[in-house]
């Protein structure tokens, strides 16, 4: 049986166990909020559908009567909208404290991994940076956000609980998550996606609905005065000012047709983890249709211009042809639903997908005009830092910075 209390649900047999020691063998979905912690165990029922906007308002009939109070449909959305959507229903679900009531002890054993492989490839990323500024000068774009890859090959499989637990501690205030992948064609091994986002893309809990788009972006210091110094540059800095003002006006756009009432503040204002600050504007509405599908709205914003660009079929395209890999769940979406529609739905970074010992590591950038390649790339360094740090490879850092 679970409970609702302000928005918080959880069981009241699990209070105090310690989500970590929950995460097994069989573990397929893990989503921990600021609300509370989603474990989930093996598949009951798998869930495809075609990616637009009827299947997704659709797809809450369906879920009305498939799952039970106590049970969510679960996923995660490609950032790419040309693939059917894949849900599933875990065959047991736990609904647990916040994770972040567990890491409040700073005496957290470090995670041990031996890196045998690594491959990084900035000077792409550097050149895909130029040519997206040509794209920007042109006056094609005004906003796209580039990514690269980093691949690693670890002496074993990643200690999954163990790294969520360092994520949680790097993270506390935003989502970390873990889910099961589906098997790619030919291949036999199981994958998993797993990462800290500080990023909501949409929430809904009745009427109510939150998105807190983040864009623009600095490394942290390591110093707390520093770090001050640099959140008030990030909030005066014009270029960081256009970045962030794009994303809002998309996410507003994207949700006004669905509110009664949309509060958007005016002014950013500055998060932080562990390694990174970011510009931050928290926006609430009221729903005017109360059973609105968490899914529909996910597809009305998806992707915002904090992980692809504006306009955004042009960035998708110039996106394609400048990065060199395939994004896959990265900058997608992860979440739940509910029967209720209600559901929670993160920006998918700060993430890797793992294969065995074989492991992708991901981290982009928004560029507008006055970036520097330079400096994108110190940027999306510092954000790789998060699963580098959890994972116990640090000594690569000296590496990807180059
Ligand atoms: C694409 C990423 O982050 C996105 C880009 C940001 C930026 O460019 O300032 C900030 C937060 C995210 O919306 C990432 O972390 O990989």
């Amino acid at each position: 049986m679970s409970t609702i209390t302000q928005g918080k649900r959880y069981d009241a047999n699990d209070r105090g166990e310690d989500v970590f020691s929950a995460v097994g063998e069989n573990l397929s979905y893990y989503f921990a909020s600021p609300g509370q912690t989603w474990i989930g165990e093996g598949i009951r029922e798998s869930i495809t559908i075609p990616w637009n906007k009827q299947s997704a308002a659709e797809l809450q009939n369906t879920l009305a009567w498939r799952l039970a109070p106590s049970e969510l449909a679960v996923g995660a959305l490609p950032f790419e909208r040309d693939a059917d959507v894949a849900l599933f229903v875990p065959e047991t679900l736990r609904c647990m404290l916040p994770a972040a009531e567990f890491v409040r002890s700073l005496l957290i054993p470090p995670v041990t991994h031996t890196i045998e492989e690594c491959r990084s490839d900035p000077a792409c990323f550097l050149e895909g940076v130029e040519q997206a500024l040509m794209l920007i000068e042109q006056g094609a774009l005004s906003k796209i956000v580039l990514s690269r890859a980093l691949d690693l090959k670890l002496d074993r499989e990643v200690a999954l609980a163990a790294v969520l637990k360092r994520l949680t501690q790097q993270n506390r205030s935003g989502y970390t998550y873990a889910l099961q992948l589906p098997f790619r064609e030919g291949e036999q091994t199981p994958r998993t996606l797993f990462g800290a986002s500080p990023e909501l893309l949409i929430s809904r809990h009745g009427n109510h609905v939150t998105s807190n788009p983040l864009a623009g972006s600095l490394p942290r210091t390591g110093c707390p005065i520093q770090d001050q110094r640099r959140a008030t540059a990030l909030l005066a800095s014009d270029k960081d000012r256009r970045e962030h003002a794009i994303v809002v006006a998309a996410v507003e756009e994207a949700l006004r047709p669905y509110c009664a009432s949309l509060v958007v503040p005016a002014q950013p204002s500055v998060v932080f983890t562990d390694s990174m600050m970011h510009l931050s504007t928290r926006i609430a509405g009221t729903l005017t249709r109360p059973h609105v599908s968490t899914l529909e709205l996910v597809y009305a914003l998806h992707p915002t211009p904090a992980v692809c660009g504006y306009p955004t079929e042009p960035a998708r395209r110039a996106i394609k042809a400048l990065e060199p890999f395939d994004r896959g769940a990265f900058t997608g979406a992860i979440g739940w639903l509910d029967a209720k529609g209600n559901g929670e739905w993160a920006v998918t970074i700060r993430c890797a997908e793992s294969a065995g010992r074989a492991l992708r590591l991901f981290a982009g950038a928004g560029i507008v005009a006055g970036s520097t390649p330079q400096q994108e790339l110190a940027e999306t360094s510092s954000k790789l830092r998060t699963m580098l740090v959890a994972l116990g490879v640090e000594q690569l850092l000296e590496e990807v910075w180059r």
